[in-house]
């Protein structure tokens, strides 16, 4: 099968075997995850408590809980609310255009959740019900790939991704071979992305935190503040969802199994895993320590959101009186690198926000555990290799200029070590 671009993209994530391996190993992480979080030992590297049958696993309620939820965000998404914004310009020169509701989705569930919960919803029994809604995810993430994988099958070259299309069935299952699948205007990848996997995430939290004020009498303050910190990071992601449509997940790669899975099942089921650990291993926290957490996750998310808006900013006007000061490299494409401000610190400075961000989230959990930390590990992992990606990507992008901005700023993410 020939390449979209006539010659064949590297082969990625270790080629088909890791591809094979990564499909089994995420969802068996996952479920471990789930199961040692509840487990008296909590320990990460241990074994889980006990391996859960079919009878607790495979629920027909939850699926179609599940399927309510997707649905929600679905008419959610498709609600004619806020803007408008077109994507990049694909191969063909068009542009698609997306809707930019997502803070609305959010707020609206909010208030529905709010409102189910005053008429008697149960939402405190949520955390009971983990394990088979994340096998419902996982199954969903399955079939939908299946079904994308198919769809691509009758899509045109023009639409296929520059990954993703290396003719070896499993590889290209995973990584995704259509880069925008759509029905009409509805656009999978976009909407699986930002919506029910982030607005599930912390809806997951608040069901740990009223559970835990349920046993306990009121949430602990371990709980308040990684409910806290997640929530401005999803309510962040939201209010800035435009930017997505200039990641890589949204320009390059393809939609398969790699991201449905991430997106619906891995983000909602895993990223909440502090505040799982917190509600069965509940942590002393002092105001004292507590106020240093809440500095380092203010430190992580001025770097955050300072790096991803001044980037931002300068690729829609680099006039603009915030950023035309700096300076900057002219590339063969016309476009600019910048080289001073955050991009002159380190070439990821975002990265970098983002983990110390992931730091704050695991320190409330105390340093009794390693299980709290594996957020901070996998996501360390994620973000080393998803740069190493970045950077094979603008070198074929920007080529010279690309390895002058890296002599210029020679640390990738953490200044003087990496
Ligand atoms: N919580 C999670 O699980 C995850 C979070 N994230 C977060 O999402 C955000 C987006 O990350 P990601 O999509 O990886 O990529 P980035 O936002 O870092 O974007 C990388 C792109 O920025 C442009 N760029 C790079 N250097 C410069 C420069 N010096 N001047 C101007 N433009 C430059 C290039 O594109 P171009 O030149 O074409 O504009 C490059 O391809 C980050 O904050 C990240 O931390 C990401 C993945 C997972
Ligand atoms: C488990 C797999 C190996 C990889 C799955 C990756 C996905 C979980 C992530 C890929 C890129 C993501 C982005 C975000 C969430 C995680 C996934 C979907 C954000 C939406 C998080 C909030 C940020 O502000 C923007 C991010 C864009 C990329």
């Amino acid at each position: 099968m020939a390449s979209p671009q006539g010659s064949r993209a590297p082969l990625e994530f270790g080629g088909p075997l890791g591809a094979a391996v990564l499909m089994l190993l995420l969802p068996a992480t996952m479920f471990h995850l789930l199961l040692v979080a509840r487990s008296g030992p909590a320990r990460l590297l241990g074994p889980p408590p006990y391996l859960p049958g079919p009878e607790v696993l495979w629920s027909p309620q939850m699926l179609l809980l599940w399927f309510t939820w997707l649905g929600l965000q679905a008419a959610l998404y498709l609600l004619p609310a806020g803007k408008v914004a077109e994507g990049q310009e694909l191969k063909d020169k068009s542009r698609l255009r997306y809707p930019i509701n997502g803070f609305q989705a959010l707020v609206l569930t909010a208030l529905l959740v709010g409102l189910a919960v005053s008429a008697g919803l149960p939402l405190g029994e949520l955390p009971e019900m983990l394990l088979p809604l994340a096998f419902a995810a996982t199954l969903t993430a399955f079939i939908f790939s299946l079904l994308l994988y198919l769809k691509a099958l009758v899509a045109p070259a023009s639409a296929l991704a520059p990954g993703g299309n290396s003719g070896n069935p499993i590889y290209d299952f995973f990584l995704g071979r259509e880069l925008n699948p759509r029905i009409w205007s509805f656009d999978f990848k976009y909407f699986c992305e930002l919506r029910p996997g982030l607005i599930g995430w912390v809806l997951i939290n608040l069901a740990l935190l009223m559970q835990e004020a349920e046993l306990r009498g009121s949430p602990s303050l371990a709980m308040w503040l990684v409910n806290g910190f997640q929530l401005l990071y999803v309510g962040d992601a939201l209010w800035h969802e435009e930017a997505v449509l200039t990641t890589m997940d949204i320009t390059h790669d393809g939609f398969g199994f790699m991201l449905a899975f991430g997106d619906l099942a891995w983000v909602p089921f895993t990223y909440s895993l502090q505040a799982q650990f917190l509600l069965h291993h509940p942590q002393p926290l002092g105001l004292p320590m507590a106020s240093v957490i809440c500095l380092i996750n203010a430190v992580g998310y001025y770097i955050f959101r300072g790096a991803n808006s001044q980037k931002s900013t300068f690729r829609k006007n680099p006039s603009d009186p915030r950023v035309a000061g700096l300076e900057t490299i002219p590339t063969a494409t016309g476009r600019q690198l910048l080289v001073s401000g955050w991009w002159g610190m380190v070439r990821h400075p975002n990265y970098l926000g983002d983990l110390i961000m992931a730091l704050a989230w695991s320190l409330p959990c105390g340093v009794s555990h390693l299980l709290p930390y594996f957020y901070l590990l996998y996501f360390t992992a994620l973000l080393v290799h998803r740069e190493a990606r970045d950077e094979q990507q603008c070198l074929r992008k920007y080529g010279l200029a690309w390895h002058e901005y890296c002599r210029r700023v020679p640390y990738r993410i953490l200044p003087y070590v990496y």
